[in-house]
Order: structure tokens, then sequence, then C-alpha cells
């Protein structure tokens, strides 16, 4: 259905970078956390902390699974890559792209990842996270794309260009 699909840590640029690839490829936007929040009528931080990171994995997961789109960005969460019947859902849909930075790239970027509603187990800092996700990305992603040291414009031509080379 020749969506773009992008997945990636928090922080790695999904929403900002997948906004203007839209406009630059004259695609739709659809960002999976405004889709979550519109469907739940609640904010994610909410559905965190009333359902717990268990409850909001199943929500996203379904959520995701439902997107029915063409020609459409969609900026997931970071932590979409827990749900299998979403991750094959948007690989059937569309080419998924792996936004992929540095733990120190996100550590600066990210501050306080604990403000940002984060979906941390018990104990786990970021580079515990990094460490458990990263082969995920890796292994939902059709193309990966290093974005170190690129800022949006760089992102999103680069993404245009590998998207051109699959073709
Ligand atoms: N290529 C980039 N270079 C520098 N900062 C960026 C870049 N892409 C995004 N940002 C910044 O990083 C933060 C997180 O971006 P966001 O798009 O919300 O990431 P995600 O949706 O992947 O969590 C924002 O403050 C954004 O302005
Ligand atoms: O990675 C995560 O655990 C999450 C990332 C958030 O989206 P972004 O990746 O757009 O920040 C959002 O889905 C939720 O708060 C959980
Ligand atoms: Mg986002």
């Amino acid at each position: 259905m020749n969506n773009i699909i992008l997945i990636g840590m928090p922080g790695a640029g999904k929403s900002t970078v997948g906004v203007v690839l839209a406009k630059v490829l004259g695609y739709q936007f659809i960002d999976s956390d405004l889709l979550i929040q519109e469907q739940e009528q609640r904010l994610l931080k909410d559905i965190i902390e009333e359902e717990g990171i268990e409850g909001f994995i199943q929500i996203e997961n379904k959520v995701n699974s439902k997107i029915n789109v063409s020609h459409s960005i969609i900026a997931t969460g970071g932590s979409v890559i827990y749900g299998e019947e979403a991750m094959e859902h948007l690989r059937e849909i569309g080419t998924v792209i792996y936004i992929k930075l540095s733990y120190e790239t996100l550590e600066d970027r990210l501050g306080n990842i604990k403000q940002r509603g984060v979906v941390l187990k018990e104990g786990q800092n970021l580079l515990g996270l990094y460490n458990e996700r990263c082969p995920l990305y890796q292994k939902y992603a059709h193309v990966i794309v290093d974005a170190e040291n690129m800022d949006v414009e760089n992102a999103v031509e680069e993404i245009v260009r590998l998207i051109n080379t699959k073709q």
C-alpha cells in the first residue's frame, strides 16, 4: 500500500522527520502516538500510568495493527516493536525504515526519559532500553538509515535517496 513507516528509539526524530518527509513526498502524515490518544481519549502518559507498560503495549499493538491507509508516512512510537502483530501488519502495508542513532546522541537529545513517558521496565535505564531494542528495530526494518550527525533536512534527503535506490 505504498506507505513509509518510521521506527526507532524515542528521540530518533520519527515524528519530526516524518512530517517533513510527508511534505517532500506529497504523502499524508500519521503519528501513531496521536492515533492512540484519539482512540483511547486519554493522553499517552495517562494510559501508561493507568494500564501499566504491558497494558500500554497491548493498546499500541492493537491500534497499529488496524492502521489502514495508503501513501502515508507513519511515525510510530518507540515501543511499537514490542507488538508482533503490529509490526507484521506495518511491514505488509509499506516500507519500514529504522532511524538509527548512537546511544550517546540519543542520551544528549532525550534529557529525562522518565518525564517523556517512555516504556521503561522497573530498574531499566536508557542504555538497557537501547541494547534491548536495537536488535528488534533491526529485525523489523526493511531499510536502516544511519542518521548520526544529520539534521532534519539531511535525514529527510537520506530517506528519500534510500527509498529511490530500493525501487
Ligand atoms: N535530525 C535531528 N537533529 C537534531 N534534533 C532532532 C532531529 N530530529 C529530531 N530532533 C529533535 O529531537 C527531539 C525528538 O524528536 P521526535 O521527532 O519527537 O522523535 P521521536 O518521534 O522519534 O521520539 C525533538 O526535540 C526534535 O526537535
Ligand atoms: O519508546 C517508547 O517507549 C515510547 C515512545 C513514545 O513515542 P516516540 O518514540 O515518538 O517518542 C510513545 O509512544 C510512548 O510514550 C512510549
Ligand atoms: Mg514521536
